[in-house]
């Protein structure tokens, strides 16, 4: 998505070997333009797909799954919470998830009330870099005798290996912006095929 790379090289800025600090568009303050885009590019690309919810995890996919929700028809979201609280229920499919910028894992939840058999999934999540949250967001679906259908990604690090691991077991990637290096600073995204 040319809009989507022009903006991560105009202000994202390289911390260190491996993070892409993009929060004052996408992971912290917010570019409504920009997700409404966002929307549109995924749709385009899983408009062939039935989607009956649409999964992600907390906290930063929350407001990018509600964007591409409402191109689906308004679908519902769930997201898998990271930490338990009296208001979640009991009942919950679970899978551990190692926080690639936390640095800790999380047993990550969500309500069997919200997850279904037979369901058709659209997992949507900001960043993709060892693909640990969506390996687990992938096993919840299992877990749930729901169907995966695709994954849509805003942006891929290649160079981590995670969505090169997704692909190879066959799961539905689209991410918007791969970005293949960073080294010294220097963003470059993989060429598209
Ligand atoms: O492919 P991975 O190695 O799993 O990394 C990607 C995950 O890391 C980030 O979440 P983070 O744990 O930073 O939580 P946040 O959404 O609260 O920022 C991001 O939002 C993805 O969920
Ligand atoms: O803002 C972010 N920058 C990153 O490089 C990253 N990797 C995983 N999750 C991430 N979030």
């Amino acid at each position: 998505m040319e809009l989507l790379k022009k903006r991560i090289l105009e202000d994202g800025v390289v911390i260190g070997k491996d993070i892409l600090k993009v929060d004052s568009f996408l992971n912290h303050q917010i570019d409504v333009a920009l997700f409404d885009e966002i929307g549109k590019a995924f749709k385009e690309y899983f408009k062939d797909k039935k989607i009956d919810k649409i999964l992600t995890i907390e906290a930063s996919g929350i407001g990018l799954a509600c964007v591409v929700a409402q191109r689906f028809g308004c679908v519902p979201v769930v997201f898998a919470k990271k930490t338990s609280a009296l208001n979640l229920s009991a009942d919950v499919y679970h899978s551990e998830v190692y926080s690639f910028t936390k640095q800790r894992s999380y047993n990550v939840m969500v309500s069997k009330k919200y997850l279904h058999q037979g369901e058709n999934i659209l997992v949507i999540d900001d960043f993709l870099a060892n693909g640990k949250a969506i390996l687990g967001l992938s096993d919840i679906i299992d877990q749930a005798g729901a169907t995966l259908q695709g994954v849509g990604i805003v942006i891929e690090k290649g160079f981590q290996g995670g969505g090169d691991e997704v692909r190879s077991m066959g799961i539905d990637l689209k991410s918007l912006a791969i970005v293949e290096s960073m080294e010294d600073g220097k963003i470059l995204f993989r060429e598209e095929i």
